[in-house]
């Protein structure tokens, strides 16, 4: 089995609420998985369950073979997190966040500054390496956030609405970073509402409403965006005004 996330049963409920619902799921090695679905439909809490912020109400989340419940500090290792939380420290500069993150990664001192000013470069952020992470603005957050997730070269990236507050060139070269990673076999998981760009990146789409995948396809099974598109449409507007698909 090459699958390097292996889901089954997976539940969550918060009080009487289910936020998923006895998901099975196989991503295998090397994956650019995109997931879909209107809000509310689970899948940030997915995500948060496979970073091991959270602990799923049943089932199991095996990484690499390694269950996620049992042993989450070696699944965080090899995870990289991208969200609407930076993970980042206000009164931190930017360079230094980035060691801070890096040596609780394990990245060893010597190479670490070298490190550190590469992935700066990468994001456009190092003629502001200085500065303190708490005057950035929201975009310049966000990348700062990108750096910290791809610093310790994680197998798997975890992405929830990545674009958030990136302009369209930071977020052009969001996508360079993301994907130039692909050299390495990273295997790449990312929410978004961001249907045109999501098909042009991914090879795999996922549609998820109320707790459970409702749509799991290839790209190459996929006619075309508007296919996509047509079908996002046909499984969650019965329930909802469609919220959460855009063109932008
Ligand atoms: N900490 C929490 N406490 C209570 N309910 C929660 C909590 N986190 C999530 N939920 C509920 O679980 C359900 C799924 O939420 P989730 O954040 O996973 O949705 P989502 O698909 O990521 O939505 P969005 O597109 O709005 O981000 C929602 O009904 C939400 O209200």
């Amino acid at each position: 089995m090459d699958s390097i996330i292996s889901i089954t049963g997976l539940s969550k409920s918060f009080g009487r609420r289910q936020a998923l619902n006895n998901i099975d799921l196989e991503i295998k090695k090397g994956e650019f998985v995109a997931v879909f679905g209107p809000n509310g439909a689970g899948k940030t809490t997915i995500l948060k369950i496979m970073s091991t912020i959270i602990n799923p109400s049943r089932g199991s989340v095996l990484v690499n073979e390694i269950d996620a419940k049992k042993h989450p500090e070696k699944i965080r290792g090899m995870i990289g997190a991208i969200s609407h939380e930076t993970y980042l420290y206000d009164e931190l500069t930017a360079r230094e966040n980035l060691v801070f993150f890096g040596r609780m990664y394990g990245i060893e001192n010597n190479n670490i500054d070298e490190k550190v000013d590469s992935i700066l470069k990468s994001v456009n952020l190092l003629q502001r390496a200085d500065e303190r992470a708490g005057s950035f603005s929201r975009g310049m957050k966000q990348r700062l956030s990108i750096a910290r997730a791809l610093l310790h070269k994680p197998e798997i990236l975890l992405m929830d609405e990545p674009y958030t507050g990136l302009d369209q060139h930071a977020a052009a070269n969001f996508e360079r970073v993301l994907m130039s990673t692909g050299d390495s076999d990273v295997t790449r998981i990312m929410i978004t509402h961001n249907i045109e760009r999501a098909f042009e990146l991914c090879d795999r789409m996922l549609i998820m409403d109320k707790g459970e995948i409702r749509f799991d396809k290839l790209k190459t099974e996929i006619e075309s965006v508007d296919d996509f598109r047509e079908q996002y449409l046909s499984i969650v507007e019965k329930d909802t005004d469609a919220e959460g698909i855009s063109n932008v």
